[in-house]
């Protein structure tokens, strides 16, 4: 038996990769999920609207169905665009036929302009498919085309979401419901509603009921409970949202492997930080340039806004037996003290990323005034009393200096050890120069 968990999505393609089976499959990998289609239509489509469409042949759309089913374990699919009833009729019977569990989109217009579903169709699709549907997601305005009822206040959606219910459905979502962005879930099997909340999000909403019901399709497959399965949906593409792409000149496309980047940043920031702390601890030289209070090396992710944006050593680095050696192992958020030098520094030059902090001596600042590194300092005696002393001695040893050098130092205070720190792009980069002093002060 195998692993994978497959989900197939039968719908249109939108060749400006903004909407249909494209956010489909960019949203089920980026949710793990293996990602497999049957294309119903082909759209010529991009933000400005829909131009054209071609409906794929009736036997071709079957065979797309049973191909991916009769050759994978397939228990989940998703319907979109399904232009006319005789497409509806010929997908209902393959959802039958391979049992598929079912999320319904009932998707009628583009964002940017552009029909989708034809006006005969709407009661096949109520007909057909709904009685075989797990979940169906509406928007307000499919609602209202779906039941008949305008939906100005709660009760209203409350009552169209009844009404579809009665076609057959377990499970009624409507999206983006009335005075902000909330979604109501209607549960029938117990006659329950979840309201679930959200903020307005900004940006681009192209492809966005295509990824919500794409995303709940992967949540559903993983046994969530409905409600929170639309809940993890609903955050989903908020985020797929709010980092929309700007391509096109119209509505702009949604991206829903916008946290898969982010994750990318973050991985790369904690291998290099991983890669740099190895090389520190690998050199028994390094122990020299160890303070009393230890050390900590930090990298910061490119967008990074807080602490937790930040890797950095659990615990500490110190000195044993002669050798450094650190506490813990790599994590985000690990160092609060380098860490804040790095989102102060950032704030400055996002180039700037990794910091960090060796003993201080005479010798050490020497070497690298030697080594033609720009050097600031400030005074903790000069520090305000409401302030964090590494968000402000770094913002002021940087203003001082008209932008952020490699090293900043403090000449320590009562209870207080002197300290230099090392700045650089990554944290590699920034044991390598530790590396270089280290030499140097031999
Ligand atoms: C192909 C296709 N499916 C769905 C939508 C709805 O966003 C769209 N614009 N295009």
């Amino acid at each position: 038996m195998s692993n994978t968990k497959v989900a197939l999505t039968i719908a249109g393609s939108d060749s400006g990769g903004g909407a249909g089976i494209e956010a489909d499959i960019r949203t089920f990998s980026a949710l793990g999920m293996h990602p497999t289609c049957a294309v119903t239509c082909i759209t010529s489509q991009n933000t400005m609207g829909v131009q054209d469409s071609m409906e794929v042949p009736l036997p071709h759309i079957s065979s797309q169905i049973d191909a991916v089913c009769t050759d994978m374990d397939v228990k989940w699919a998703k319907t979109g665009m399904l232009s006319s009833p005789e497409i509806i009729a010929t997908v209902a019977s393959e959802v039958k036929k391979h049992r598929l569990k079912l999320v319904v989109d009932p998707v009628m217009t583009a964002e940017a302009g552009g029909t989708l579903l034809a006006e005969s169709a709407l009661s096949i699709l109520k007909e057909k498919l709904f009685p075989l549907a797990f979940v169906v997601t509406p928007n307000i305005y499919e609602a209202k085309a779906l039941s008949g009822v305008t939906i100005n206040t709660w009760e209203d959606g409350q009552k169209a979401a009844r009404r579809i219910a009665k076609l057959g459905v377990d499970n009624v979502i409507i999206t983006g419901g009335h005075f902000d962005a909330s979604d109501l879930v209607y549960e029938s099997h117990n006659d329950t509603f979840t309201t679930i909340s959200s903020r307005f999000v900004e940006g681009g909403t192209h492809g966005s009921g295509c990824t919500y019901s794409a995303a709940l399709l992967v949540y559903l497959s993983n046994e969530l409970r409905v409600p929170e399965a639309a809940r993890c949906a609903k955050r989903f593409v908020e985020n797929a949202i709010s980092k929309s792409t700007d391509a096109g000149m119209g509505v702009s496309p949604v991206d829903p492997l916008a946290f898969l980047r982010n994750s990318a940043a973050k991985h790369h920031t904690f291998v290099n930080t991983t890669e740099a702390l190895d090389i520190l601890l690998s050199e028994k030289a390094f122990s020299k340039l160890i303070p009393e209070v230890g050390c900590n090396i930090a990298m910061a992710t490119p967008e990074a806004e807080t602490i937790s944006d930040v890797a950095g050593v659990h615990g500490r680095i110190t000195r044993s037996k002669g050798r450094p050696v650190a506490s813990g192992c790599v994590g985000f958020g690990a160092s609060k003290h380098v860490g804040s030098v790095v989102l102060a520094a950032i704030h400055s030059n996002p180039e700037i990323r990794a910091c960090l902090n060796v003993k201080y001596s005479k010798a050490v600042l020497a070497a690298c005034s030697q080594m033609g590194l720009g050097i600031a300092s400030f005074e903790r005696k000069d520090e305000p009393s409401d302030v964090s002393t590494m968000d402000w001695g770094t913002a002021y040893a940087i203003e001082k200096y008209g932008k952020v050098p490699e090293v900043i130092y403090d000449e320590g205070d009562f209870g207080k050890e002197p300290m230099i720190r090392l700045l650089g792009k990554n944290a590699t980069d920034v044991v390598e120069m530790a590396l270089r002093i280290v030499e140097r002060i031999n």
